[in-house]
């Protein structure tokens, strides 16, 4: 069984309008404008058990709305949905036991009431029970070091605490899908590390398949094999991070120090013909190569005509190679 199956999913949102002025307002009363927002528009997904996906896209690409019907909170207005086989919004009660949950801005845990207790809670909840069931706390709570903090009510942790607590209450029920918004939000690097790592152990032990939201690339560089890319409801890349990296990488960077002052319209003449995009004034300026032109294309024109103190090349990193994507709003898997 697949962890996620959807075909045509589609969500529209009606947006009531208000018309301006007084005699609009007047209007509105008897005789109300909507207007419809197409937030995922005929989206084909489908994710095996054992991966671990990233879902990405700019704000209001239709990323949460996705999750929102992934997770049953939000009914699809259009298309076919399974997750872990079942209708995530008709079939809800059984479905959300199949499910682990962490949205990075938001809390599952009691505010006011000790870690354990919402573990006691949300043990009571899931009808868990027996000797299994304590042997996976204990090992949630020695892996994500959370020992110390079960006796606190969750409002006086920090936010890498509250996170560790979180991923904690998300696996108590060792579900098969575990879908994350944004789990390192706001960490510092060392936190982030280590729920990173603790994702890959989960992932490799239990076989949990992941869907990521992330804004921060170096999640999806450290986790995700698999990126999807979301652009104003459509999917407009599903493939692995590698060939994306191949098709829309070859953007490299030439950083230049130069021996003596150049102004930039020399540079920009003597590369004319070639994708290469100007950066800088005086003696440093950045050559960003774009598709087919070289490193050694651009040195020959430039290097018998102007002197040439240092150079350095860069590869495009992830972060710059999407958000060329999202720029040029097109990518092809
Ligand atoms: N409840 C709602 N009512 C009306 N419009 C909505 C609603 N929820 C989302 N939208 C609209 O749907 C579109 C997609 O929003 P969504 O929140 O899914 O994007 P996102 O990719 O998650 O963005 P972000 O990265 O900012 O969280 C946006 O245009 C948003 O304004």
């Amino acid at each position: 069984m697949r962890s996620i199956e959807a075909r045509g999913l589609t969500k529209e949102f009606k947006v009531y309008q208000s018309r301006s002025g007084l005699t609009g307002a007047f209007r509105d009363l008897f005789n109300r404008q909507y207007r419809t927002i197409r937030a995922v528009n005929g989206i084909d997904l489908t994710i095996e058990p054992g991966e671990i996906v990233g879902y990405i896209g700019e704000n209001g690409a239709g990323k949460s709305t996705t999750i929102k019907m992934l997770t049953g909170i939000l009914e699809p207005t259009g298309g076919c949905l399974r997750v872990n086989g079942y209708d995530p919004h008709r079939e809800r009660e059984e479905f959300v036991r199949t499910i682990g949950v962490v949205f990075g801005q938001r809390s599952q845990l009691w505010w006011d009431i000790a870690v354990k207790e919402s573990f006691r809670l949300l043990k009571k909840l899931y009808r868990l029970s027996g000797e299994g069931y304590r042997q996976h706390l204990d090992r949630l709570v020695e892996v994500l070091e959370i020992g110390p903090f079960l006796d606190q009510p969750v409002r006086k942790l920090s936010l890498g605490q509250r996170m560790r607590c979180e991923l904690a209450a998300a696996l108590l029920h060792q579900p098969r899908l575990l879908f994350l918004d944004e789990p390192t939000i706001g960490l510092d690097v060392l936190v982030k590390e280590n729920i990173r790592r603790f994702l890959k152990q989960v992932n490799a032990e239990y076989g949990t398949t992941i869907l990521l939201t992330t804004h921060d690339l170096s999640d999806i560089e450290a986790l995700c094999s698999r990126v999807v890319m979301l652009d104003k409801g459509n999917i407009i890349y599903d493939g692995d991070l590698e060939r994306l990296r191949t098709q829309w990488g070859d953007g490299r960077r030439l950083i230049l120090e130069l021996k003596e002052e150049v102004p930039s319209f020399v540079l920009n003449e003597k590369t004319r013909g070639l994708s290469v995009k100007w950066e800088g004034e005086g003696t440093r300026y950045t050559a960003r190569l774009e598709k087919g032109t070289t490193v050694s294309d651009v040195l020959s024109r430039l290097v018998p005509a102007v002197a040439v103190q240092e150079l350095k090349i860069e590869e495009a990193t992830t972060e710059d190679i999407v958000r060329r994507i999202y720029r040029e709003g097109a990518a092809h898997a």
